[in-house]
């Protein structure tokens, strides 16, 4: 299977797309601090931080088993901010611990670019034969 049949919703419509996550690399991405990703308090919303590392995780392993006739889906998250963030960049690496029959584990870190890390996920994809 190509990776574009996966494609359901335009690329462009997706939630991801609404909080300007930008790829780099399937495992890598990048998010400008607007205020649509700041909480009232003015630092950013800790769910931007966990949807940068799904939405990587995933990625990552979708675009090695789709090929191979299995499906990829989010599992489990679980992030930790450990700094705040208020303005520039935040940009995501996504490294895979585990390639299980069934479960990819990933661990990702999240930080301005070049600065500390301000959020860690640990993120576990379910895979699973692509049903017909
Ligand atoms: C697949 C699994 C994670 C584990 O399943 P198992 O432990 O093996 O469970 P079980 O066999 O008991 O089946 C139970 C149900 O599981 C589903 N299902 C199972 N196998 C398949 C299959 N081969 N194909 C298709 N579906 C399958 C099916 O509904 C089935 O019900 P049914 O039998 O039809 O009545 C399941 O819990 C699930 O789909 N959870 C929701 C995950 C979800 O929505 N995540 C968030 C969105 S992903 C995201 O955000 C990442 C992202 C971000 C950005 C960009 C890109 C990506």
């Amino acid at each position: 299977m190509r990776i574009e049949d996966h494609i359901v919703v335009p690329l462009d419509q997706t939630f991801d797309a609404r909080y300007g996550l930008e790829y780099l690399e399937p495992t890598r991405a990048r998010v400008t601090v607007t205020p649509a990703v700041l909480g009232a308090d003015g630092t950013v919303q800790s769910g931007v931080y966990a949807a940068m590392a799904e939405s990587i995780a995933s990625t990552g392993t979708a675009v090695e088993v789709l090929p191979n006739g299995f499906i990829a889906s989010g599992l489990n998250n679980s992030t930790h901010v450990v700094g705040a963030v208020r303005e520039g960049a935040l940009e995501a690496v996504a490294t895979c611990r585990a390639r299980g029959e069934t479960e990819w584990l990933w661990d990702v870190e999240i930080g301005p670019p070049g600065g500390p890390v301000s959020a860690i996920a640990t993120v576990a994809i379910a895979v699973r034969p692509k049903r017909v």
